[in-house]
């Protein structure tokens, strides 16, 4: 039965203030080519196997309407942190989709994922009974720091008194996680909500379906599906995007 095949939504979170970022206006709305990081988003996720798009914006922002859109999407306003903003996007798509509908969740300041990948996501999980997301493995060594407590250390070789020790973490197996971030609408609004209700917050959707037993798959993407997040990584994106448009 044709109505019984689920549909593809997506919800962008642009709810943020990107204080890493140190700019007056949020990064989202910052200039790429000359046109803010928001609309190369959309303009990205405007595939025709999506049906329908959630944008969830802040409450004060004075931006969005100054978007030219590809498409009519909904807007919402964001909550307090990420994980808020994708349940009240969740929770505005619920009138009109289906509980096994897909929902893929892919962050406004991602302006440089390729609608090929996107694609790829959506088509080899289309039949998978949890989903997942776009991903890319570890390639450099990887250190975690932890600061000594103030006292002697046991060998003159491990620095100073009071300095960070590093450690190497094993990176087999390790891999970066990105967006889209795909599940179905029922049981990532179930799994926000549990994580919510607990009073915690996650920053990913796989790590709130994690927390309820599932096993999200990873899809390997690209590296230049960068979260643009600090200054340096706007000269970036902007050779990304030109470089995937002469690609
Ligand atoms: N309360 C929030 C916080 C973040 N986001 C969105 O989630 C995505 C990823 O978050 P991040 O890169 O951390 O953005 P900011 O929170 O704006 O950045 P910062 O942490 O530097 O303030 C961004 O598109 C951001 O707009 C959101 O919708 N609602
Ligand atoms: C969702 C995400 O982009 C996956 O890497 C990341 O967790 C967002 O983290 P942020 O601290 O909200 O930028």
């Amino acid at each position: 039965m044709s109505n019984n095949i689920p549909h593809y939504w997506a919800i962008v979170p642009a709810a943020g203030q990107g204080s890493r970022m140190g700019h007056t206006r949020p990064k989202q709305y910052l200039p790429l080519h000359g046109k803010p990081i928001l609309q190369h988003t959309l303009e990205r996720l405007n595939l025709p196997r999506i049906k329908g798009i959630v944008v969830c914006i802040a409450a004060n922002d004075s931006d969005w309407q100054t978007l030219t859109l590809p498409r009519t999407v909904m807007s919402v306003v964001g909550g307090v942190e990420r994980c808020h903003s994708v349940l009240n996007g969740l929770q505005a798509l619920q009138p009109q989709a289906q509980p096994n509908d897909w929902v893929l969740v892919h962050d406004a300041a991602r302006p440089c994922v390729r609608p090929a990948d996107i694609d790829k996501l959506m088509t080899q999980l289309a039949d998978h009974p949890v989903g997942g997301l776009l991903a890319v493995p570890v390639r450099d060594t990887m250190k975690r720091v932890s600061a000594l407590p103030p006292q002697p250390l046991p060998h003159p070789f491990w620095g100073e008194r009071g300095v960070e020790v590093i450690e190497t973490v094993n990176r087999e197996n390790l891999w970066h996680a990105l967006t889209p971030q795909m599940f179905r609408l029922e049981a990532l609004t179930l799994a926000l909500q549990h994580v919510l209700n607990q009073q915690e917050t996650v920053t990913d959707e796989a790590q709130a379906m994690e927390r309820q037993g599932y096993r999200p798959v990873l899809i390997e993407g690209h590296a230049d599906n960068i979260k643009v997040t600090l200054p340096q990584d706007l000269n970036l994106a902007e050779l990304y995007l030109q470089q995937q448009d002469f690609s």
